[in-house]
């Protein structure tokens, strides 16, 4: 497979999208961006009040993503996105040929886990089972299994990205 170029890095609110996403623009020398941070303000609060975002809530912030991919497309980025619906998905790959999707997959009750240990972040555990309910899990992206250490994930993701 030849390299994508931009790598969304998606999957459900405490999967580890920020930690992989980070380690894998590292190590391919790919700008990174969070998805987090581009939420509009409105959004933010939304969720801190544990209520889920719907799709108008999503769509501009799904299209900035998508620019940010567009822009970069030249050099290479990894960009975080929960990126849960197949819908969000093409808006988020429209027109960039080269791109991919990595799915960080994981039970609830590790990531319920995980997301109990987690501090200072906006994003209350009590969303969690919205987003698996949300969730339409992607047919054509590289898979990777969330049960191991950060950089086994990420060694094994580039691994796949590479073959
Ligand atoms: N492989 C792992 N093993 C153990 N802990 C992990 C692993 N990956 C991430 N974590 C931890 O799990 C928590 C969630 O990870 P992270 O914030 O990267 O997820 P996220 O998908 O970006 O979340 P969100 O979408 O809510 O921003 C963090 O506290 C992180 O340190
Ligand atoms: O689509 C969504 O419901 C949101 O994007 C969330 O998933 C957050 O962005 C983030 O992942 C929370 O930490």
């Amino acid at each position: 497979m030849k390299q994508p170029k931009i790598i969304f890095v998606m999957g459900v609110s405490g999967s580890g999208k920020s930690t992989i996403g980070k380690l894998t623009a590292e190590k391919l020398g790919y700008s990174f961006f969070d998805g987090d941070h581009y939420h509009p303000k409105s959004n933010i609060d939304k969720m801190s009040k544990g209520i889920p975002l719907d799709d108008t809530d999503r769509r501009g912030w799904l299209e900035t993503l998508n620019g940010l991919g567009r822009e970069h497309r030249q050099n290479g980025a990894v960009i975080v996105c929960s990126a849960l619906k197949s819908t969000y998905r093409e808006i988020l790959r429209a027109g960039i040929e080269n791109s991919l999707f990595l799915f960080l997959k994981g039970t609830l009750d590790r990531i319920n886990n995980r997301l109990s240990l987690r501090k200072g972040h906006f994003m209350p555990k009590e969303l969690l089972q919205s987003q698996f309910e949300t969730l339409e899990e992607p047919v054509d992206a590289l898979v990777v299994s969330i049960d191991d250490t950060p950089e086994e994930i990420v060694h094994r993701a580039i691994h796949l990205l590479s073959n």
